[in-house]
């Protein structure tokens, strides 16, 4: 119902143009809009119908992906011993995690933490929390998920957030994460995750951020998100490699040096969110990557837009596939609301060619 603005739609398409999106998924639908008017109506109150839809429909999204992921772990649910769920669009209490450990019948005791509105780098902490919860807890297996429904920040156009109705989509992840032992009839570990850390960008807490109201949740993506990206993410990754080595607590396994310019950090392989088209590019700018290198974060920017903080288990699932063609050692970025910048060193143990 905005055909009369006609600006804002030319710069819609400009912008869509750009985002190397081909396609996204969403839980609302035509029917759901004709229902619900409030949820394009600025100033009609929608809180509490969006929170209404996605309280069913958050924790089902990830049951899907989490029913897949413990299919091809092949344990029973019932060994889950941690759940790490990842949303923006859920809220309440019992919360949304709760509502899925049923779901998939979880054991009453197993070790349950939401982090919520952590927006897109909520699945690289899902996972760098995994890790650390796998690494203190001996036998654990920790079922990671991440959902997230744009329901809750869909709106009518203004000016402000094209950029957000061009990029984000609907999606779930998940990952199962242990620190062996590894039984009989359990699967090998696909990828290992020998080192994280975080790192948030000072006095940028303006740039990047979702605002609650009654309205619904507002996106705020300022224009420079993707040059501070590239500005700092070679600062964040040579502390990454750097940390793990000095820790020693990488399992035996010995860190590449830190690697920087002359085009060293192509020997990596690379899980990196792909928050918009142009922060790739800046990437691969500063880094000077291959072409092909952050194939992967593409592929699924194009297939699925950005899902927020489950869009990082689709690059890894992704990576997953062509495993045989990746070097050992890797590197995974996820960015978000901070600015925060979740970077971790990755170790694909099949990996066929060495550093
Ligand atoms: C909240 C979370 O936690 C989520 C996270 O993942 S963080 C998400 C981070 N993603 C982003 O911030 C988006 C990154 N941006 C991009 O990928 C690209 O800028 C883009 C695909 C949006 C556009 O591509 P581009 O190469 O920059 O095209 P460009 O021609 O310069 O811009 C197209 C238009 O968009 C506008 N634009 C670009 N970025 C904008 C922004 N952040 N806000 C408002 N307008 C923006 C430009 O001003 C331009 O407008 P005109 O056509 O009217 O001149």
């Amino acid at each position: 119902k905005s055909d009369h603005l006609t600006e804002l739609q030319q710069k819609l398409t400009r912008i869509c143009e750009k985002t190397g999106i081909d396609k996204r998924h969403f839980h609302l639908t035509e029917e759901t809009l004709v229902a619900h008017p409030e949820l394009y109506d600025q100033d009609a109150p929608s809180l509490d119908s969006r929170l209404a839809m996605t309280v069913d429909a958050v924790p089902k999204l990830a049951q899907c992906a989490a029913a897949k992921a413990i299919a091809e772990w092949g344990r029973p649910a019932s060994e889950i011993t941690h759940l790490v769920f990842s949303t923006y669009s859920a809220w309440g209490a019992p919360s949304a995690d709760l509502r899925l450990a049923t779901l998939l019948g979880l054991r009453p005791t197993v070790n349950r933490t939401i982090l919520s509105l952590h927006g897109c780098y909520g699945g690289g902490r899902a996972l760098g929390l995994a890790r650390e919860l796998a690494e203190n807890n001996r036998g654990a297996r920790v079922l990671v998920a991440c959902a997230e429904i744009t329901l809750v920040c869909f709106g009518g156009p203004d000016g402000g957030n094209l950029v957000g109705h061009a990029i984000f989509g609907d999606g779930a992840g998940a990952v199962i994460v242990g620190a062996g032992p590894f039984r009989d009839g359990e699967q090998s570990p696909i990828f290992e995750m020998v080192h994280a850390t975080q790192t948030t960008l000072p006095k940028t807490e303006h740039v990047l951020g979702m605002q609650v109201s009654g309205s619904g949740v507002d996106f705020h993506l300022a224009i420079q998100v993707p040059t501070l990206i590239g500005q700092n993410v070679e600062r964040c990754l040579l502390d990454a490699f750097r940390g793990g080595d000095d820790e020693d607590d990488d399992g035996g396994a010995h860190l590449p040096s830190p690697l920087s310019g002359n085009g060293k950090w192509n020997e990596l392989f690379w899980a990196v969110h792909p928050g918009g088209r142009q922060i790739l590019d800046n990437i691969d700018k500063v880094l000077q990557l291959e072409p092909e290198k952050l194939g992967a974060s593409r592929h699924v920017l194009r297939e699925y837009g950005n899902m927020s903080g489950a869009t990082i288990v689709f690059v890894l699932d992704e990576l997953r596939r062509r495993r045989s063609l990746l070097p050992e050692w890797g590197a995974m970025l996820a960015f978000g609301p901070g600015v925060t910048i979740e970077t971790m060193v990755l170790r694909c143990p099949l990996g066929c060619s060495k550093l």
